[in-house]
């Protein structure tokens, strides 16, 4: 997992964050400081990360980094060392929340907010990103099934499909941080109906609940919620929501199939199912609907790269965890 997102809502405190760069804990601003943050959104790229980091930003109570900081997984920056860490974090007062052992180091009680979606989905989407920066640069590129099919075998060296295997990444913040410090947000419940998640979402990070219902519209145009808060919208970038570049049906078959065998594994090896729900209909058939099947080109092609009976918020954790 790449450390994601803390800091900045206004502007004007971040070009002054960024020319404090070295000062330890950078007070001014009208009495507000820049903190270490209080909580870390830890899910893997594509997951819905950025949806997240803007709705906990509705909250009275919650600043975020404007930027993404990787300080924790860019050696060069955490070389940098902490100082530099908290010079690109918001201006907060007091009590308000700005964003595995390098984490833990900076701050033992940090509190961790893992967003995971529909892996077959998700890879999708990591792929249809990497794809679209090619062809907006001329570079060639190969399609998705020459990256994930080795013959005729799902390649499990394909990087976008283990970034999918979320249980795996957990299990290295179970090593450092306590089961009750990382919150999962499911991140296609997110994208379905954000409201609830961001109250589950509240209620971990002990905030009091100033989210509501109106904060969010369904744009139709868009496809997904966008944002309300005093009199302004805000809807995601164009980097979100992009159509899903395509896989034949036999291909994405062996995707789910593989997805499934990775969570039976974890089970057969003594893993134990944690949070909501338990695995349902493990030999569910894929729910990828004929009508996106043999579309052509990139622009063309639509969602629904999705496993039935997956859930990814069902993650497993290892035995040895
Ligand atoms: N409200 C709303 N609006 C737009 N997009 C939304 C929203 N909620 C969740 N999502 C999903 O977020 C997915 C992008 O995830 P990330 O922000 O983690 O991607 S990134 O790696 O930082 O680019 C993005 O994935 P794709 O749809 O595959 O592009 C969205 O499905």
């Amino acid at each position: 997992f790449r450390e994601l997102r803390s800091g900045v809502s206004n502007t004007a405190a971040y070009s002054s964050s960024s020319s404090s760069s070295s000062s330890s804990s950078s007070p001014s601003h009208n009495s507000t400081q820049q903190r270490l943050p209080g909580a870390i959104i830890i899910g893997v790229r594509k997951g819905g990360t950025r949806a997240l980091l803007e709705m906990l930003n509705l909250h009275p109570d919650v600043e975020v980094a404007k930027a993404e900081v990787h300080y924790f997984n860019v050696d060069e920056h955490y070389r940098r060392g902490l100082a530099w860490y908290r010079a690109q974090m918001p201006f907060t007062v007091p009590g308000q929340l700005t964003a595995p052992a390098r984490v833990w180091d900076m701050n033992p009680a940090v509190r961790l907010l893992l967003i995971v979606r529909d892996p077959a989905e998700r890879l999708v989407s990591d792929y249809t990103q990497v794809l679209h920066n090619r062809l907006t640069r001329n570079k060639p590129y190969q399609s998705l099934e020459e990256l994930l099919i080795r013959h005729g075998h799902i390649d499990s060296g394909y990087k976008a499909l283990q970034r999918s295997l979320y249980h795996q990444h957990l299990a290295r913040w179970l090593e450092v941080f306590p089961r009750e410090q990382i919150h999962v947000v499911d991140g296609d419940a997110l994208i379905r109906n954000p409201f609830p998640e961001l109250r589950k979402a509240e209620r971990f990070l002990d905030l009091s609940p100033r989210i509501s219902p109106n904060n969010f519209y369904y744009n139709t145009t868009k496809g997904f919620y966008c944002l309300l808060s005093a009199g302004h919208d805000k809807c995601l970038d164009e980097s979100k929501g992009r159509p899903h570049a395509p896989l034949s049906a036999q291909a994405f078959k062996k995707l789910c199939r593989y997805f499934r065998k990775a969570q039976q594994a974890v089970l057969r090896n003594g893993g134990e199912v944690v949070l909501l729900v338990l695995i349902r209909r493990m030999a569910g058939k894929c729910r990828y609907s004929k009508q996106y099947l043999g579309r052509l080109t990139f622009r063309d092609t639509q969602r629904g790269n999705r496993c039935s009976g997956l859930d990814p918020v069902n993650l497993l954790i290892p035995a040895q965890v």
